[in-house]
């Protein structure tokens, strides 16, 4: 049997007081995409970071592949794409460069790359639309912009497990629809997918499954039974008409 995509077993998150996750477990097979909703401050981001080993757990354990978090980084199973990235914008980097950081895990200590490295670029520039602004400054790019260049650097990585916190934030329509494409492209390729999104309307439309977090998993499987309307009253206080395919 293989292992699963991503197993997170009863994982417990503190910050001081604040109990950010309770005991959650998630289990994702190879080859789909889960969407990640709930509330401000439910526990999505810190999710995300649990899974990385960026934040200690105060109890469970995550599984990527069978890896545990920092070993999984290691081998380049799983890529992240932060909801906000610490960057110096006025940083002088261009497009190209900071998708190529995409490559380096795979290009060993002297991080030459090579022509694997220089196609795996274009083609992520490519499928995000970036290709024309390949050279610019990073600082010198729009936030939506910005966003799409770090989904291209994940792309770029190839990692069986991509996690991606608000992928939709700030990226207007078109450019949202195109990155729901390239989502989907990659899960046809065989990636598995974790994508927090605050778009309830476009869920059915990129998931194959959804968790709502409310800082423990309050419910796991096809979009529709997830966000059920007594739910997202609970929860996010919408309507159930602003929920399901083509209602945005
Ligand atoms: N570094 C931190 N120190 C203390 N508390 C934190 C820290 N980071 C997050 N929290 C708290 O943990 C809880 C979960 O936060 P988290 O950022 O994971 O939520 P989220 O679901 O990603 O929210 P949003 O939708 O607003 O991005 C919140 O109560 C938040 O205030």
């Amino acid at each position: 049997m293989t292992a699963p995509a991503l197993q997170v077993s009863d994982l417990t998150v503190r910050y001081g007081e604040v109990l950010a996750l309770d005991s959650v477990s998630l289990a994702l097979d190879p080859a789909r995409i889960c969407g990640l909703v709930g509330t401000n401050g439910s526990g999505k981001t810190t999710l995300f970071k649990a899974i990385l080993g960026l934040v200690a757990a105060e109890d469970g354990q995550v599984r990527m592949h069978g890896h545990r978090p920092r070993a999984a980084r290691a081998k380049g199973v799983v890529s992240y794409v932060p909801q906000t990235e610490q960057v110096d914008w006025q940083f002088p980097v261009r497009v190209i460069d900071v998708v190529l950081m995409g490559r380096y895990g795979r290009m060993g200590p002297t991080r030459r790359p090579r022509r694997a490295d220089h196609d795996a670029v274009a083609a992520a520039l490519e499928r995000t639309g970036l290709t024309h602004l390949a050279h610019r400054q990073i600082g010198a790019l729009s936030g939506g912009q910005r966003k799409r260049v770090f989904i291209a650097r994940a792309i770029a990585q190839d990692a069986s497990l991509l996690l991606l916190d608000e992928p939709f934030s700030g990226v207007d329509r078109r450019a949202q629809a195109d990155i729901v494409d390239v989502l989907h492209a990659m899960r046809h390729e065989g990636h598995t997918l974790l994508v927090s999104t605050h778009d309830l309307a476009g869920l059915a439309r990129l998931c194959d499954e959804a968790v709502l977090l409310q800082r423990r998993v309050v419910a796991h499987g096809p979009p529709e039974q997830v966000l059920t309307p007594h739910r997202l009253a609970e929860a996010f206080g919408v309507p159930a008409h602003t929920v399901g395919e083509g209602a945005q």
